[in-house]
């Protein structure tokens, strides 16, 4: 399989278009109040309209109520619901089933004993994501730009496919990607000249980055020799 490359966190046209002009597979829009990156869900709609099919559209919350993945559904329509927050097995698989839509459950890493939640989200996701665990004391559950320890994840696979994130950036992605093999890098912070404004230069360099350390790595050859 192809190596999928998301870039989450836009809220302008101009930023969508260097995106998708990139080669990103996914592109996240973010509803969370209390992050840099929150955009309305008209805004939403707006940027959505703009990928005419070119990227699937992702839609991170955070803890969302019904009332809320309502409206995303009816209005935005998204490829997929990432869940960022305190989500319980049980409601990833409540909301999965109740909305019919895909969901990318987010578990936050720091050591092993993260990965003990693993398969109870891997057996009501559609994709996982592996992002660092946030501290403590962090105003926001994800898009710290925090890494963790890729080690701790290399070659994981429980079923699904999972994403890396966290600290990701032009110059490491490549090193993530060699020392992971997941299924896809995801990028917020690390394409960013401050918090919340993407930088279109880094854009382009993190998926080119990401796209030559594809075809060392050799993603979808294994694929195709399986048949
Ligand atoms: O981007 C945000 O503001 C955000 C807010 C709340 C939850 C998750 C958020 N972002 C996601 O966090 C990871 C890592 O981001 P970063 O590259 O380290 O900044 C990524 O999946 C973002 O989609």
């Amino acid at each position: 399989m192809p190596l999928l490359v998301k870039i989450c966190g836009i809220k302008t046209m101009a930023i969508m278009e260097t995106a998708l002009n990139a080669g990103a597979d996914m592109v996240g829009l973010v509803f969370f109040a209390k992050s840099p990156r929150n955009v309305s869900l008209a805004t939403a709609c707006t940027l959505s309209g703009r990928t005419c099919g070119r990227a699937a559209v992702v839609a991170l919350t955070v803890d969302p109520d019904d009332d809320f993945l309502q409206l995303v559904m009816r209005d935005l329509k998204p490829d997929l619901i990432q869940l960022h927050g305190r989500e319980t097995p049980e409601r990833v698989a409540d909301i999965r089933q109740r909305f019919k839509v895909r969901v990318m459950k987010a578990v936050g890493v720091s050591a092993r004993s993260d990965l003990a939640d693993i398969p109870a989200y891997a057996a009501v996701s559609d994709m996982l994501l592996v992002d660092a665990k946030p501290p403590k004391d962090a105003a926001h559950p994800g898009g710290n730009g925090l890494a963790f320890d890729w080690d701790l994840v290399a070659g994981l696979d429980p079923g699904r496919p999972v994403m890396l994130s966290g600290g990701l950036d032009p110059d490491n992605v490549a090193d993530a990607i060699r020392r992971t093999r997941l299924a896809g890098v995801d990028v917020s912070s690390g394409v960013e000249s401050a918090p919340g404004i993407k930088d279109a230069d880094k854009i382009k360099a993190f998926v080119a980055a990401a796209r030559r350390a594809e075809a060392e790595v050799g993603y979808g050859a294994a694929f195709a020799a399986a048949g």
